[in-house]
């Protein structure tokens, strides 16, 4: 039957059902985000905005949520999210994601991303912002007049055309502010260990190796690094003490790149003339430390980590954000995951149907072959998935990892109280016992016909102890050597093949069976030798319990050497009628695909059983 005919598809999940029902997935969002993107997730989802909760206020309340979106100022501890029983995705409206434990994350099965470019144009412009009016004296300028004084003579500034500016992080915040100031100008001079050498010489920027080569040339330091274990107090007494008395500096990153006692040191001391600091380790500043100290002195000029407060930054953080919660929440792929491999879009588009199609065939795999025992044929056993076509091109194939994991383990089991992502699938997969192999064939005979007519095909194998209990039972035909051995050394294999065509998956092969039918909806999976009779006697059962046939199928031996198969004596016994004698008969093997709707009982399984032929019956529900 034609594909067109099965049930319509079932795409993405939950979504549809989430906006009609009351109980619709919650998102908590503790911070100010901007309203443009939660407008995208309250058409769908609970959206709570709960500003100022304290750290044990937000761990009791977590548990009700599925999604957290934040800013700089919520901690997202390893205790939040271990609270977080239902917690699929964190979601930075920004960049720096020191602020969320992202280890424990990653550990939890859920997904952290961020809006990596989102607002580096507002933290650029910043950064010069802090820069001439620390060259200016801005900010005293401002305080002093406002107190009614006029005091011209002290306020005497520095220019920057001309200056040197260092720059420590040339990366997407260090190269706009490098391309500001160099319009400013200024001659740029960056350290950045990993920083691409045609990219900063294309941009007319100096790299140089060492901080040693930076700091004493410098009339201007600025760091866009993030704040990690090497860039914590980057720059400490020893540091300062190395640049022109003359020297100012800049931080628009994070609190902690700079020691901020020998900062405060530095400036007392006349080691440096000033600083712009719009971050600090402790925000806001508790009263009487050296972030305090430092935002009320006279030769800095301090701003509460206003970087990213931008109309614009914000509307694209908050968009950035939102869309790939919104996703994630639907089954999606991310685009900025930060426990994650970097998805491109364009990637990610070619990947989604191959997605869907092998978490099907993953679940399939489960619910056919291994009876949807948990425990059954899935621990223990060796996967390959193999890319043929187009597909294996692609490198980055972590998604497709992570949806044969979940379609293997999710009718299962609830993964252990986690959701398989591309984050935590290679935990799940150890913790089950599953070693999966991914091969990519580029160029290959035996698939060749197949790629030809459609663009790519996946191929999954699975090889492993021959279980005793599985449904169906491997055919007499198929190994009849193994039969004769003990179980405990029987190896068996099976094998699901699929495409894709346009965005529609279909499966081409179910063990050794030419088939071509979509994996959705509830499927009954018979393995029968092909005679008369059988799809009435099928039909009669299934009506009878009330049970409609959407569509049906007939898959023949893919093997045509192998389409007529011995059957033994013990069977041929058992299966009467069919057979043409006692010593063993030829018989034509096939399965028969139902797509049906209904509830499909126990009953319905035993009543099918009984028929003559038919050797086995699996329900499946994609
Ligand atoms: N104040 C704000 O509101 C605001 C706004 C945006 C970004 N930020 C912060 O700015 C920082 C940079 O953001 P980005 O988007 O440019 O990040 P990025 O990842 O694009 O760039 C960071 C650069 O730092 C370099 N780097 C890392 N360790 C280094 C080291 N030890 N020495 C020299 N270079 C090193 C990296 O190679 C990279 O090029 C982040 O911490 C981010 O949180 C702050
Ligand atoms: O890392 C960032 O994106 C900036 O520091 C902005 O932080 P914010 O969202 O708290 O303003």
């Amino acid at each position: 039957m034609a594909p067109s005919a099965i049930t319509t598809e079932l795409t993405n999940g939950s979504s549809v059902g989430a906006t009609l029902s009351d109980n619709r997935p919650r998102i908590l969002v503790p911070e100010k985000v901007s309203a443009e993107g939660l407008a995208l997730l309250q058409e769908l989802y609970n959206v709570d905005t709960r500003k100022g909760l304290t750290a044990d206020e937000l761990i009791n309340i977590i548990p009700a949520y599925q999604g957290l979106i934040v800013r700089s100022e919520t901690k997202v501890t390893a205790a939040v999210l271990a609270a977080g029983q239902k917690l699929r995705v964190v979601a930075r409206a920004g960049v720096g994601v020191d602020n969320i434990d992202v280890d424990a994350a990653t550990g939890n099965g859920i997904i952290v991303v961020n809006s990596p470019s989102g607002n580096i144009v507002a933290a650029a412009e910043h950064t010069v912002a802090l820069l001439l009016a620390v060259a200016r004296n801005v900010g005293r300028a401002d305080a002093t007049l406002k107190a009614g004084l006029w005091e011209r003579s002290k306020l005497v500034g520095v220019e920057v055309g001309r200056k040197t500016l260092g720059i420590i992080g040339l990366g997407k915040v260090g190269m706009k502010v490098a391309r500001m100031a160099i319009g400013l100008g200024m001659r740029v001079t960056a350290l950045d260990p990993y920083a691409s050498p045609d990219m900063a010489r294309q941009a007319g920027v100096q790299l140089v190796p060492a901080l040693a080569d930076l700091l004493p040339v410098v009339d201007f330091l600025t760091i866009h690094t993030p704040l990690l274990a090497s860039t914590l107090n980057l720059l400490g007494e020893p540091e300062l003490q190395r640049m022109k008395p003359t020297a100012r500096v800049l931080n628009v990153a994070r609190g902690g790149v700079y020691n901020e006692d020998a900062l405060l040191k530095a400036l007392d001391e006349g080691w440096i003339a000033g600083a712009g600091l719009d971050v600090f380790t402790a925000e806001p500043p508790k009263p009487g430390s050296a972030a305090a100290r430092l935002a009320a002195h006279p030769k800095v000029v301090s701003t509460p980590h206003l970087g990213a407060s931008t109309v614009e930054a914000q509307e694209n953080v908050s968009m950035d954000v939102c869309t790939q919660v919104l996703e994630i929440l639907r089954g999606g792929l991310p685009t900025a995951a930060v426990n994650a491999p970097l998805i491109l879009p364009e990637e990610y588009r070619r990947l989604q149907p191959y997605v869907r199609l092998i978490e099907r065939m993953g679940s399939l795999y489960t619910q056919h072959f291994a009876g949807g025992r948990a425990g059954g044929m899935i621990g223990g056993r060796r996967f390959e998935l193999v890319y043929r076509g187009e597909l294996a091109g692609i490198s980055n194939t972590r998604p497709l990892f992570a949806a044969l994991v979940k379609g293997l383990v999710s009718s299962i089991s609830d993964a252990g109280g986690r959701d398989v992502n591309i984050v935590n699938a290679t935990i799940i997969a150890r913790e089950r016992g599953i070693a999966i192999d991914e091969k990519h064939v580029r160029d290959d005979a035996a698939g060749g016909s197949v790629v030809t007519t459609y663009a790519s095909l996946v191929t999954l194998r699975s090889r492993g102890p021959k279980d005793p209990e599985a449904t169906p039972p491997s055919s007499p035909a198929a190994q009849p050597e193994q039969q004769q051995q003990p179980q405990h050394q029987a190896e068996e294999e099976q094998v699901i093949e699929g495409y894709v065509s346009g965005k529609a998956i279909f499966i081409s092969k179910l063990d050794r069976f030419a088939a071509n039918f979509h994996p959705a909806g509830t499927l009954l999976i018979l393995h029968n030798y092909d005679e008369p009779g059988k799809i009435g006697y099928v039909g009669g059962v299934l009506g009878g319990h009330g049970v409609n046939i959407s569509f049906m199928q007939v898959a023949g031996l893919n093997d045509a050497a192998a389409a007529v198969a011995a059957v033994p004596a013990a069977a041929a016994v058992d299966d009467g009628p069919l057979l043409l004698g006692g010593g063993g008969h030829k018989a034509r093997e096939a399965l028969m695909i139902l797509g049906v709707d209904g509830e499909v009982t126990q009953d319905v399984l035993d009543d099918l059983r009984k028929a003559e032929g038919i050797l086995d019956v699996s329900l499946v529900k994609l």
